[in-house]
């Protein structure tokens, strides 16, 4: 009763949570953060991250924070194997990196958002549950770098959501574990020229070029990522886990022997002049292209 109440206070402060009061009536434990809502579904061992930002679940600091915080809770939860990633906000996974986090802050600032962000991807990417993002919405730059870290994505089938690493189109360049994280997903040659041109594909082109693994019609995302959790978890935890380290070390390896210096260029390159400006006019057309 107390577990239903939490949830029906966070459908009244979200306002646009789309769960039918049946569902709301299974005793699931949630957890309703500022900007994640998290739901263990004990019994089947699968945890549901709903993000909550809106209007773009834009990756700030205080965002990346939490997200780190409650995917280690449940990395340390023995009662939970599995993890599906989603989002609350309709039409969006997630817009990506904040910028307004990269723009006219202190370089102490730049350095402690960076940090987060590998903090962020570090977990995620390296996770022993099984990761599927179920991409509900546009999912650019840092959302994609969300979605291609997890073990498996189903994409909603819907023309207007785009994803990719869009960087190089605001002037801005993806760090080399961007790079390494989207290359092990389609290849060398697919990421040369999706990096360089900066580009975001339609849901069916991101079929083709493998960053998605299915498309569904939008109102069965969760669902097919139920059932392919169900598949992925039949298989016993410790062989898949010894599995996906293998394939991922030397690109976590990557970083973590990198880390200091990848916080240092980032802060270098941010805080040139040239770059903050691309920010800034960036900023600015999306605030036009809303007029
Ligand atoms: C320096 C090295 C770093 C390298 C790595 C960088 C990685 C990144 O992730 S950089 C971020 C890249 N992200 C994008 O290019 C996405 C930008 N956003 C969009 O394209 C769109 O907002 C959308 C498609 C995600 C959603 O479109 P729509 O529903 O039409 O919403 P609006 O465009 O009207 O946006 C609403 C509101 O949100 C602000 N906003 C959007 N994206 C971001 C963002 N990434 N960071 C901060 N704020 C963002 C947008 O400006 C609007 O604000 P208001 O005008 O104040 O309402």
């Amino acid at each position: 009763m107390m577990i239903l109440s939490r949830l029906l206070g966070c459908q009244e402060q979200l306002g646009f949570l789309h769960q039918s009061k049946e569902e709301l009536t299974d005793s699931h434990p949630v957890v309703c953060n500022r900007n994640i809502l998290v739901e263990l579904e004990e019994g089947v061992g699968v945890a549901v991250m709903k993000m909550k930002s809106p209007p773009v679940n834009s990756l700030s600091l205080d965002f990346l924070t939490e997200f780190s915080i409650s995917l280690e809770k449940l990395e340390n939860d023995r009662g939970c194997r599995g993890v599906i990633l989603t989002s609350a906000v309709p039409k969006i996974f997630s817009a990506g990196l904040d910028i307004k986090e990269m723009c006219g802050k202190s370089a102490e600032h730049y350095a402690e958002f960076w940090r987060a962000v590998q903090e962020m991807w570090l977990k995620l990417y390296k996770s022993n549950m099984v990761t599927i993002a179920a991409i509900n919405g546009n999912c650019p730059a840092g959302g994609c770098l969300m979605a291609v870290s997890c073990d498996y994505r189903i994409m909603a089938e819907n023309p207007k959501y785009s994803i990719g690493l869009n960087e190089t189109q605001l002037g801005i360049v993806a760090p080399f574990w961007f790079k390494d994280t989207i290359a092990n997903t389609i290849g060398h040659r697919a990421t040369e020229r999706s990096l360089q041109l900066g580009l975001l594909y339609s849901a069916s082109d991101a079929l083709k070029i493998g960053i998605v693994d299915e498309l569904v019609p939008e109102e069965k995302v969760l669902n097919a990522a139920a059932a392919t959790m169900s598949q992925w978890l039949a298989i016993p935890d410790y062989a898949r886990q010894i599995s996906k380290s293998m394939m991922r070390k030397p690109t976590l390896d990557r970083l973590l022997t990198h880390r200091e210096s990848d916080i240092q260029n980032f802060v270098s390159f941010v805080t040139k002049d040239s770059i903050q400006k691309s920010l800034q006019t960036y900023m600015e057309s999306l605030k036009q292209r809303k007029g």
